[in-house]
């Protein structure tokens, strides 16, 4: 596919007549061509347009119509074959074994969320038949299913290129729950963007759905995403990225006439416990582990390991030790773009530069590159030092050390809300970790033992959220396929004819759902 840059507006695909930029080769840092135009207000103002025209017929295809379209995006994305990879290692600097699987896990998104449109138990049918002869009152027919909230904007991250971006998770969750999806691109690769958005743009019209299903607007600076947010026919908002950028949507989200709901996923340092019995058994390997997560695609995850805790022991020095060793060992890398570099690089500086903090180990520099960064401290200094709890984007962690429990867990009872909590344990740390748990469950979306939190299974059980600052709504997660739950609210029908229900909620169940009937999961006969 040769770029063009240009946005795909519904069917059409025209150049913006903004501020013009281009993508960069994130490791030589050569500008790529094409250049895109920023789009205008009035871009914006048509995409949202067509989106709320195409949503009544949208929402309105069946379940079927919806979950093949979303197969052949996957399928048009899956065709794009090398010339995506090469683009998208270009515009990241990430490697290919990355983007490779990267790519895997957005297709596999897509048909995943193909299966669960076909499932159906996402419209919670609710069924509570009237009870006429009830005393003192009789009950009218009541049926409840869920129904899409209507065109959502989306934000591509710049970490993820594919997963979290123009046909990421935001992207799959609100077509799968009948929403049209405006996308902003992330400036940082916006030659990826535009492929796989003709991808989908071919899908929807292969589909025979309505153009505005989809549509792909490109620009730099707050103005583009600001329009959109603000557009009156947009309902939603999926976001992942800073917590400055996170807020900044909440707020103009907040302040339209018709406030909406922004589900942005933004800071976490990812707290890993690593508790005593763990640490005799494991300590060397253990610091090993820490170093591959830490560093993997130079740190740049939203699951990054950045904060660790612990007591110290013999077990924590060969931890430190070997984690020491491993960060000698890794490699500068590469950053997504110079703005993402030059924040780490005042993260780092600022953790070194900290009263109280000490180096533990650090990777090999390289001129445009990022070192991996690895300090430690105690809970006292942790506790009066709060930008220690800031997430430094990049591969940089803190490792907390203090023989005092008390001050540990009331470390953890004061940090923000996280997207994870590791827990490294053997048997010896079941009554600590069962202590911990209710705190644990307070502070994070997901809680795993023994692994490491980067890389994310997408699945029906993932929470890839949790609260604030983690995410702006913990209730919900941007990974998996509760993640449809964003874009979906209920519908009460009460005492509508059989024959004038939606089919989802007839008595015939023509959809053959699962349902509750009068408060019973109920299977389809
Ligand atoms: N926790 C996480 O998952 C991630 C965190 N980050 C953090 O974000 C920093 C910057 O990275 P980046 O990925 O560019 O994230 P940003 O939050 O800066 O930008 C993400 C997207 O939101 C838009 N945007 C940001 N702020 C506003 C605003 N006030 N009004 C309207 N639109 C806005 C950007 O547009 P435009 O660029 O055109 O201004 C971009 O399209 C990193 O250094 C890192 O600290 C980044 C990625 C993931
Ligand atoms: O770790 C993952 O797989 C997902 C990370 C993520 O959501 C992010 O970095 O934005």
């Amino acid at each position: 596919m040769s770029l063009t840059g240009e946005m795909l507006i519904g069917a059409g695909a025209l150049r913006g007549t903004g501020q013009s930029f281009t993508g960069y080769d994130a490791a030589s840092g050569a500008a790529l061509d094409p250049a895109y135009g920023s789009a205008t207000e009035a871009d914006v103002a048509r995409a949202c347009i067509l989106a709320d025209e195409a949503f009544a017929p949208y929402r309105a295809a069946s379940p079927e119509i919806r979950a093949k379209f979303l197969e052949l995006a996957a399928a048009k994305i899956d065709a794009l074959g090398d010339a995506l990879t090469d683009r998208a290692c270009a515009e990241t600097g990430l490697p290919r074994g990355r983007i490779e699987g990267e790519r895997g896990r957005t297709v596999g998104q897509l048909r995943l969320f193909a299966q669960e449109v076909r499932e159906g138990s996402w419209q919670d049918v609710r069924l509570d038949p009237a009870l006429p002869d009830r005393k003192p009152l009789p009950r009218p027919d009541l049926r409840m299913r869920m129904i899409p909230l209507g065109p959502v904007a989306v934000f591509g991250a710049s970490n993820f290129p594919l997963a979290f971006s123009v046909a990421g998770g935001d992207t799959a969750s609100a077509l799968a729950a009948g929403c049209p999806v405006v996308v902003k691109a992330h400036p940082a690769h916006p030659g990826t963007s535009e492929m796989v958005g003709r991808a989908v743009q071919a899908a929807v019209k292969e589909a025979g759905l309505p153009e505005g299903v989809f549509s792909l607007l490109f620009g730099v600076g707050d103005a583009l995403g600001t329009a959109l947010v603000a557009d009156p026919h947009i309902k939603a908002v999926g976001f992942t990225g800073s917590r400055a950028g996170g807020l900044a949507l909440g707020k103009i989200a907040a302040a339209r006439h018709e406030p909406i709901p922004v589900y942005a996923e933004m800071s976490s340092i990812n707290p890993v416990l690593l508790l005593p019995g763990a640490l005799a058994a494991n300590g060397a390997a253990l610091g090993k582990a820490f170093v591959g997560s830490l560093t993997m695609g130079a740190g740049q995850f939203c699951t990054n390991p950045g904060l660790l805790l612990a007591i110290p022991s013999d077990g924590l020095d060969a931890f430190v030790t070997a984690a020491g060793e491993a960060m000698g060992d890794a490699a500068a890398g590469v950053m997504l773009h110079k703005g993402i570099l030059a924040a780490y690089e005042k993260g780092v500086a600022k953790l070194a530069g900290s009263a109280g903090v000490k180096a533990l180990g650090e990777g090999h520099k390289a001129e445009g590159k990022a070192g991996a960064a690895f300090f430690g401290t105690d809970a006292a200094t942790f506790a009066k030092t709060p930008h220690l709890a800031d997430e430094v984007f990049g591969a940089a962690g803190l490792l907390v050390a203090d023989a005092d429990l008390m001050a540990l867990a009331r470390l953890i009872q004061g940090l923000e809300g996280q997207l994870t909590i590791t827990v490294h344990m053997t048997e010896d740390d079941e009554a600590l970790f069962t202590a911990l748990l209710p705190v644990l469950e307070t502070k994070a979306g997901r809680i795993l033992i023994n692994g490491w939190p980067t890389g994310v299974e997408v699945c029906h059980a993932m929470v890839h959220g949790g609260p604030f600052p983690a995410t702006s709504d913990a209730r919900t997660t941007s990974v998996g396929t509760l993640a449809i739950r964003r874009f979906l609210r209920p519908v009460c029908y009460q005492n509508v004819a059989e024959e004038l229900l939606p089919a989802a909620l007839q008595d015939a169940n023509p959809q053959g759902l699962w349902r509750r009937l009068d408060g019973v999961m109920t299977a389809p006969v």
